[in-house]
């Protein structure tokens, strides 16, 4: 893959972020995946942290590096959180979904003390929203939650696999929403949320404190905290 030199010197630069005892929020995804390694090689020269995984894949990657995993129920915070993004404007927005993990991802995020965002530099936006939002709704009359968020004017496409709705950790459906321009992401992410049947958004509003970026050569640390 193109962006992987990026992907992964962004990711090693974000574990150096994390010390011996923290507890720690692995995101998912293929850039959190190379933050995620590099802190298993720390663990197995004797760093000592916990980690609370945001997906089932994450967990098995993490059992597979020794990394001592946590429920996040079981902590009353976590030190940091380390996760990917597929969008993120110049104030630190984020989307995310694109792995279809960003309700656990975004739990995980709000327990952090500090969250830091890993991407390479083609993530990087002065507007949000040429990435189809994602956004998790129950299975429950799914097709009556996305004619609500149609009429907002976010043009919901529900995810598949392999022919069949995309379930998620949670059991729930996704629908990616092509809105290519969103002009004010607070306001929509609340738009959203109000919708029964809405479980979760991908926009991620002020909750980013640092975005490592690397473009495969150098790497750029931006601080929103
Ligand atoms: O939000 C996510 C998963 O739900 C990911 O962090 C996001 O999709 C970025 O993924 P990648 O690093 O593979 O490009």
């Amino acid at each position: 893959m193109a962006n992987d030199a990026a992907k992964k010197l962004a990711g090693e630069h974000a574990a150096t972020y994390v010390e011996d005892g923290m507890m720690v929020g692995l995101g998912t995804g293929s850039t959190a995946f190379f933050a995620i390694q590099a802190l298993g090689e720390r663990v197995a020269n004797g760093l000592n942290i916990q980690g609370v995984a945001t997906s089932k894949d994450t967990e098995v990657l993490a059992q597979k590096l020794h990394i001592p995993l946590l429920a996040l129920e079981d902590v009353p915070y976590l030190d940091m959180a380390l996760d990917g993004a597929d969008e993120v404007d110049e104030q630190g927005q984020l989307i995310k979904g694109g792995g279809g993990a960003l309700l656990r991802e975004k739990l995980v995020a709000s327990a952090a003390k500090k969250f830091i965002v890993i991407v390479d530099a083609s993530k990087e936006v002065k507007q949000l929203g040429a990435f189809p939002l994602p956004v998790e709704i129950v299975p429950f009359a799914w097709e009556k939650t996305a004619q609500k968020i149609a009429d907002l004017d976010c043009h919901p496409v529900q995810r598949q696999r392999a022919g069949k709705p995309f379930i998620t950790d949670n059991g729930n459906y996704i629908v990616d929403c092509h809105c290519e321009k969103i002009e004010h992401p607070a306001e929509l992410h609340q738009q959203l949320k109000l919708l029964t049947g809405v479980v979760e958004t991908g926009l991620f509003i002020d909750m980013a404190s640092v975005c490592v970026t690397s473009d495969g050569q150098t790497t750029r640390v931006r601080d929103f905290a």
